[in-house]
């Protein structure tokens, strides 16, 4: 596995929309097979990254290859081997079902007819129904099956549950195994939903700010960091400024932080660094923490960074 081309490689990629920069220095490189899943707020970039991936966003800086090709050089090849549910529901209403699929059908060299009608009985979809009369959920499975049934070597997903409900939630789930069951074939999905990252996904990339914050096995999370709960007055936690402290949140005397457990090897280097106070529980750290935990560190970064900024303006 290891001697194979990576699906994704992006080398110190930023864009700007205007002034405003919506991804700053990305550096990402995702195995061929790997199921990735990025996570990130609202306008955090995964969309603008996404974009990039598929061709739609030429870099202003940085280099991205796709499957070995730059993706707005090669369109047409690349798009031939990739499978792109957009974040927004963006299939033509006034088709009917067995109309897209005809079109699609066309388009893609790789159309496999019999996993077509396999995944049209799966989502109990109706080729003489108009896309405008399916529900939202409805016409997710449709984009779905068309990005699945030509077998793309590499599936995008952007916020693919967005909106949808537990059931078509589970149906586009089981289309990511089911791809990634493949050998060789490599999924990235965006999501807010972090049960759902966790449950298939194997790598998981955390994007703040445009800033890609960290990438991280999933199953290296517990290993890696552990949430300390303890109890602090607000001066004693002041001074717990520490490399590998991140994520403090607090309520009331009690506060919460991740650790970094290759800096803090046990309870008494993390007692030690807290000034000797009593730890009230140490335990493994979730995916929803660590999120909120690397995105609070960045926020607060950046307000220092923007304080400074003022005060030296
Ligand atoms: N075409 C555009 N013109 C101007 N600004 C843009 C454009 N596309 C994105 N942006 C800005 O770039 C930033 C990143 O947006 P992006 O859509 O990539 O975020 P996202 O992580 O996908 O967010 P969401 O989860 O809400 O979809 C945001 O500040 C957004 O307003």
């Amino acid at each position: 596995m290891s001697n194979l081309q990576p699906a994704i490689e992006i080398d110190q990629l930023s864009c700007a929309f205007r002034r405003s920069e919506a991804l700053h220095d990305i550096t990402l490189t995702i195995p061929t097979g790997c199921v990735f899943g990025m996570v990130g707020l609202n306008g955090a970039g995964k969309t603008t990254l996404i974009r990039h991936l598929i061709g739609g966003l030429r870099p202003q800086s940085g280099r991205v290859r796709v499957l070995g090709e730059d993706p707005t050089r090669t369109p047409e090849s690349v798009m031939q081997r990739i499978g792109y549910v957009a974040e927004e529901d963006v299939l033509p209403r006034w088709m009917r079902v067995g109309e897209l699929i005809e079109f699609m059908r066309a388009l893609y060299r790789n159309w496999d007819t019999h996993l077509c009608n396999e995944l049209l009985q799966q989502f109990s979809l109706d080729r003489s129904a108009k896309l405008a009369d399916l529900s939202k959920g409805g016409r997710a499975r449709a984009g779905l099956l068309v990005a699945l049934a030509h077998h793309p070597a590499l599936l995008i997903l952007d916020e693919p549950s967005y909106g949808l409900d537990p059931i078509a939630r589970q149906d586009i789930l089981e289309a990511v195994v089911r791809t990634a069951s493949d050998e060789g074939r490599t999924v990235l999905f965006s999501s807010h939903l972090l049960d759902e990252v966790s449950r298939v996904c194997d790598t998981v990339g955390v994007i703040g700010g445009g800033r890609l914050l960290e990438v991280i096995p999933t199953e290296d999370l517990s290993h890696r960091y552990s949430e300390v709960v303890c109890e602090l007055t607000v001066e004693e936690r002041s001074k717990v400024e520490l490399p590998g402290f991140f994520g403090w949140q607090n309520r009331g005397r009690e506060w919460s932080v991740a650790v970094d457990r290759s800096v803090y090897h046990d309870e008494d280097a993390v007692r030690t660094a807290i000034g000797g106070r009593a730890i009230c529980e140490i335990r493994p750290l979730s995916l929803e923490r660590w999120f909120a935990a690397r995105v609070m560190n960045q926020e607060s970064s950046l307000q220092s960074r923007f304080a400074a900024e003022e005060v030296v303006a």
